[in-house]
């Protein structure tokens, strides 16, 4: 608690001295719920101790009672006009990325030298100042990846091609040409606004022609010479969890992007509002789901099926570990009885590069010998996973509060060690019609 508090002070102190020439800016759009996003990015950054302030720019349709929280949450409100793209029967991957070409005018925010800009699903759990001191002169993101299904309409995701592990499908240059360039996801980047920068933008757009990623793809296309790829500790995108577990060093992860989560759940999610409206509604624990899931593990040879359990390693939310609330509901949920029924995969999984932290463990390991993180539940402890079940995400959940539903998730595919996922409670929003993952931190 003292760490924290001198942090803060710190982090206070660091502002009033820094000349205001460096910011975080988000966008935020509409009367839906992203504004709930911004509220927990605030208090992401702010308790991870940022020297600067969070310009959150905002188009006219955002209510003034939205505006007023994230105001009181120290976010500086800066509204923006919209930028549309020219006609044309281009469909988006989301119908609404046609409002995001807006993302384009904070541009034009030209009090700050330098700006880190963040999708409001995005959650930092670490300190990013150091993006503001990299070189000038380039556009610093991280490399997106190309195996979720939004993807469908690409030849990459054709042959089942991804930047992200490129010697996993080679790119057949014979037949296609040459492999796409390096490409970003725009949910995160570092830019310099100007003025200039800002015309040149919107110009081009207007003799661009849109595609499915709206203005990523428009951004890519632009700052396609002065790109450079930064780790992707700084926008962890969800969907690289189960497709690049390789690639994630959970313990360095600083920031998590909660993009493509939960896309196609739509039974999960009408389970979700269900129990959204019912706030006694309590749901059964992971276990007796895995147990369940033992019964229904598909396919996969005699060597797979033996259990295999991650090491128990720290948990991505550097806080002090899973508050009372998630152990109570840990404990309490195994007690309870029928699970949901578990979601499948509506396609095999893609051929993945063995997980790097997942180890067979000789069933004759018993619990004794494996080193226990204090921060994890000891209950997640018991839990190993089949890495043949083809359930992607089996979401556990306990409605409680108000409006806020703490939940246990516990991917079940065959790359992602429940322990790091278990160890943490999440609050949902509800994020127009898809659930995000968004962490609120508690008002402090
Ligand atoms: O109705 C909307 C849709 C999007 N956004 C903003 O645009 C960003 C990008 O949209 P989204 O997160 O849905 O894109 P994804 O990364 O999930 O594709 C969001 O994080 C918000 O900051 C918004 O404010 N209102
Ligand atoms: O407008 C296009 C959007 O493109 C990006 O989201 C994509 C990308 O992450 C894909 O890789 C996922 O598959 C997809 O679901 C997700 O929507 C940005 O995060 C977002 O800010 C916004 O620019």
């Amino acid at each position: 608690m003292a760490t924290e508090l001198v942090g803060k002070m710190a982090a206070k102190a660091a502002m009033a001295t820094r000349p205001a020439t460096r910011a975080y800016v988000t966008f935020l759009a509409g009367d839906g719920d992203y504004w709930k996003g911004v509220v927990g990015l605030a208090k992401g950054l702010r308790k991870v101790g940022s020297a600067y302030p969070l310009v959150v720019a905002v188009l006219p349709d955002v209510p003034e009672s939205h505006r007023r929280i994230i105001i009181s949450q120290g976010c500086i409100v800066r509204e923006i006009q919209p930028v549309y793209p020219p006609e044309n029967q281009t469909q988006f991957a989301m119908a609404y990325y046609v409002i995001i070409y807006s993302k384009l005018r904070i541009w034009e925010i030209v009090e700050y030298e330098r700006m880190v800009y963040l999708d409001a699903d995005i959650q930092v759990f670490d300190n990013i100042d150091e993006l503001f001191e990299l070189p000038k002169g380039h556009f610093y993101a991280v490399m997106d990846c190309f195996c979720e299904k939004t993807w469908s309409h690409t030849p990459q995701y054709k042959i089942g091609y991804c930047q992200q592990c490129p010697n996993r499908v080679a790119w057949p240059t014979a037949e296609l040409g040459p492999p796409p360039a390096l490409y970003f996801n725009a949910g995160m980047f570092v830019h310099e606004p100007s003025m200039a920068t800002a015309k040149a933008l919107l110009d081009t757009l207007q003799v661009t022609t849109p595609t499915p990623f709206a203005e990523q793809d428009f951004l890519n296309m632009f700052f396609r010479e002065q790109y450079k790829p930064i780790p992707l500790i700084y926008n962890l995108v969800l969907a690289m969890l189960w497709r690049h577990p390789e690639n994630v060093q959970l313990e360095e992860v600083k920031a998590v992007h909660y993009c493509a989560a939960v896309h196609g759940l739509t039974s999960s999610m009408a389970l979700y509002i269900a129990c959204f409206s019912f706030p006694s509604l309590h749901v059964c624990s992971a276990r007796s789901v895995i147990h369940r899931c033992r019964g229904r593990s598909h396919g996969g040879t005699q060597a797979r099926r033996r259990t295999w359990t991650g090491r128990t390693s720290r948990c991505w939310w550097r806080s002090g570990g899973p508050s009372t609330t998630t152990r109570a509901l840990t404990s309490r949920a195994s007690r309870s009885s029928r699970p949901p029924t578990p979601m499948r995969s509506r396609r095999r999984p893609r051929s993945r590069c063995a997980p790097r932290w997942w180890r067979p463990v000789p069933s004759s390991t018993s619990r004794r010998h494996r080193p226990r993180d204090p921060r994890v539940p000891a209950a997640s402890l018991q839990w190993g996973v089949y890495p043949c079940i083809s359930t992607r995400i089996l979401l556990l959940f306990r409605v409680y509060g108000l409006g806020s539903v703490a939940v246990h998730l516990y991917y079940a595919t065959s790359t992602l060690n429940c322990e790091e996922v278990l160890s943490e409670e999440f609050h949902y929003t509800f994020v127009n019609t898809r659930v995000k993952l968004v962490e609120c931190y508690r008002v402090n």
